[in-house]
């Protein structure tokens, strides 16, 4: 079905645009990085079919691009738009990605190919951080925030196209957002319609309101006309006959076609421990590769983390003329401006090693790499619909995702994929991954649906349906925190107010609850603190030390405590240092977590996060006060709130989660591991051999019944 695009050479396609503001004002500098940059986009696969694509888009309202890793698609495809004047009007050319960082570093480079100043004419926008301007007709955004925006305006009136890239990852958001995308277009094909402030009913009874306030960060226009909605759905690695199916037959299209070739090498034997073997290439490839950067994908923050000691470690056994590698790591708590340098310069006689997580997966382009190490694994969501438990597991990836890795390579000149397991477990390996909607908790996403209008939701026109049994007990978690009606309507003002919060919902329950128990100041530090993974370090050479150190801030009833007297000592440290600039505050705190054993990359992320919620809940009006020295009030609220993470202790000390009757044990790095209270809740469930609890707060089983009636009532 995927019809070839691979045309004769257009030359004429490919002249410098006429239509692209330029802001560079002619500058002998400047211009000839814009004559390289110009010339590396006539020398990308896409730019011989640029004439073509733009007739595909024309002709068609749905349109599915398939092609190659690095060819061209995501930077290119909005400004061949944008050029043939799918912006008249004042329309904008949205472009969704699955990740933050691919939508702004994305639109960095567009920006920048454009010559003009990011914000203006090419804009991101992300939770948290908008980087857009009336002025924006190319606008990168993350496919949860253009859901986020459909709330407030259910035309999405302001776009002429909507581009879902790197649909192959399959997120929640992406495949919600599809079925958004097709409501919208039946809509606005049916007539020139005027986008007002009242509800409007769109397709298959689908209302979609617009009592919600603006939590995305972006800008309301005022009633206009409405023209059809052209919908691309673009990856390099996905099975455009499922997506052709869902939009009806939608014509598919194939770009042939790569930049450079990537060598794809495997191990002649499967390796028993993924981290050492990763090393073990790592260094083989510093010590006998031509120079370049390597990349190098891990599961997770410990893991990186711990790689990259050990890289430090082993370095040091080299002469001293070897040692010139420099560990960058990426992970997606880190905070946005740290991910950001792994996208800079690597200093001259030395070599990057990029320690990352799946976020580096798709669409991102880091300059300098030439290596690619893919161990072959990836920490994915997993859901339990029956006990409503939702859990990370590591588990091999997919060919499309070993693809996409591989892909990161190859992008500025030819490169090499070291494949650290057999080829023929590549080949044992599923096609693409479980679309998340099939494995994770559904509750934020039933939430924003009831937001928008759906009250149907098992009647919602999906592309792959969610296990029904996964959206009941999201229903039935909704309905017990109190965001929906009996009759599974949003409840007002509490539902209404959890839709508007970008958390999950019993986090956003978490906050409203708070601010009627007189402690939002505690529970803000506490969502941010629990947002971020492992704030305290314990080095395995320095673990009494470490102890000594987190007993300092320990509470003997809580680890929520714990956290937040870790945030508030942090604060008090740095409030005693005032009219010190931020820089020098940064690199104190960061001697101050290193003293204290603090994490400091996690801390400082934490902060970020408490800003900004704190913004968000002061938008809403919400009462912001403090329970003061009464953590009495601030243990009774986390039981009101998080009541249905509540356990019991069992006679031979375990744990028996009440929601779930898992059994379950306390982590070893609780602070209640020893005391052993006999109830109380916990915020994580993590699955190794054991099933462990952490951040662990000693409560009174009599708060659930009088806390929490509409649960602890029923017959269990
Ligand atoms: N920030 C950047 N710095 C340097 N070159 C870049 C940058 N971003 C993109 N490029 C160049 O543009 C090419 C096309 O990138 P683009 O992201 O449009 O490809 P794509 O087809 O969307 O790839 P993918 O499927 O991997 O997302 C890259 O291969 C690279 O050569």
């Amino acid at each position: 079905m995927a019809q070839g695009l691979n045309g004769e050479p257009n030359p004429a396609n490919r002249a410098p645009s006429t239509s692209l503001p330029s802001t560079d004002g002619g500058s002998t500098g400047s211009l000839s990085r814009r004559q390289l940059i110009a010339q590396r986009r006539k020398s990308l696969p896409i730019a011989d079919v640029e004439k073509r694509l733009v007739e595909e888009v024309r002709k068609h309202d749905t349109l599915i691009i398939v092609g190659e890793t690095g060819s061209g698609k995501t930077t290119q495809i909005p400004q061949y738009l944008w050029n043939a004047e799918f912006c008249h009007d004042g329309k904008t050319i949205g472009v969704t990605q699955p990740r933050r960082v691919a939508a702004v570093t994305v639109s960095k480079r567009v920006a920048e190919e454009c010559g003009v100043e990011l914000g203006k004419q090419v804009g991101y926008s992300i939770r948290f951080d908008d980087m857009t301007s009336g002025l924006t007709r190319i606008k990168y955004m993350t496919d949860g925030l253009l859901l986020r925006e459909a709330l407030l305006d259910p035309y999405l009136s302001r776009y002429s196209v909507i581009i879902v890239d790197e649909a192959h990852e399959r997120t929640v958001h992406t495949d919600v957002l599809l079925g958004l995308l097709k409501d919208v277009q039946k809509a606005r094909s049916k007539s020139n319609c005027t986008a007002d402030n009242s509800n409007i009913q769109l397709g298959n009874g689908i209302i979609f309101n617009k009592e919600l306030g603006n939590s995305g960060g972006f800008k309301q226009q005022n009633s206009q006309k409405v023209l059809p909605l052209k919908v691309i759905i673009m990856s390099a690695s996905l099975d455009a006959r499922v997506f052709s199916d869902y939009f009806g037959g939608a014509r598919a299209v194939h770009i042939q076609g790569r930049q450079f070739l990537v060598e794809i090498l495997y191990t002649l034997h499967p390796q028993p421990d993924y981290l050492d073997s990763a090393l073990i290439t790592i260094f083989q490839i510093h010590l006998e590769e031509a120079p370049g950067d390597v990349l190098v994908f891990l599961t997770g923050q410990e893991e990186i983390e711990s790689v990259e000691r050990l890289i430090q470690e082993r370095l040091r056994e080299l002469p001293e003329g070897k040692r010139n590698v420099l560990t960058v790591p990426i992970f997606s708590s880190l905070p946005s401006e740290q991910q950001m340098r792994v996208f800079a310069a690597t200093p001259p006689g030395f070599r990057k090693v990029i320690l990352a997580t799946n976020i580096a997966e798709t669409s991102v382009t880091i300059p300098g790499i030439k290596y690619v190490v893919d161990p072959g694994f990836v920490k994915a969501r997993s859901y339990d619909p029956v006990k409503g438990i939702e859990s990370l597991i590591v588990i091999p990836t997919s060919k499309a995702q070993a693809l996409q890795r591989s892909g990161r390579a190859g992008r500025e000149g030819p490169g090499k994929c070291f494949r650290l397991y057999p080829e023929s477990e590549f080949e044992k390996l599923e096609a693409s991954t479980m679309p998340e909607i099939k494995r994770c908790n559904l509750s934020n996403v039933i939430l924003q649906l009831k937001a928008l209008g759906v009250d149907d939701v098992t009647g919602f026109d999906f592309i792959e349906k969610p296990p029904r049994a996964s959206i009941v007990k999201s229903l039935e978690q909704l309905f017990l925190l109190g965001a929906l009606t009996e009759d599974c309507k949003l409840s007002h003002p509490l539902g209404h107010q959890m839709a508007r919060l970008p958390l999950d919902p019993i986090y956003s329950k978490a906050l409203i609850q708070a601010s009627q128990f007189n402690c939002l100041v505690e529970m803000l530090i506490t969502v941010a603190m629990l947002s971020v993974e492992s704030i305290f370090y314990a080095p395995a050479e320095k673990l009494d030390e470490a102890r000594t150190a987190m007993k300092g801030f320990s509470s003997p009833d809580s680890d929520h405590i714990t956290l937040i007297n870790v945030f508030r000592a942090a604060e008090e440290f740095l409030e005693k240092r005032t009219g010190i600039n931020k820089g020098k505050d940064e690199k104190i705190l960061k001697k101050w977590c290193k003293e204290n054993f603090i994490n400091s990359r996690s801390l400082r992320h934490a902060r970020d996060i408490h800003r900004q919620i704190k913004g968000h809940v002061g938008q809403m009006g919400l009462q912001i006060s403090s329970c003061g020295e009464d953590m009495l009030q601030y243990r009774r609220c986390l039981a009101a709130s998080f009541f249905l993470n509540a356990a019991l202790r069992q006679p031979e000390g375990s744990y028996r989660a009440l929601a779930s009757g898992q059994v379950v044990q306390i982590h070893p790095s609780s602070i209640l591991f020893r005391a052993k209270p006999d109830c109380i809740i916990f915020n994580e469930l993590v699955q190794t051999n054991n099933k462990y609890i952490r951040s662990i707060t000693r409560i009174d089983y009599l708060w659930l019944t009088e806390l929490a009636p509409q649960y602890y009532t029923m017959e269990k």
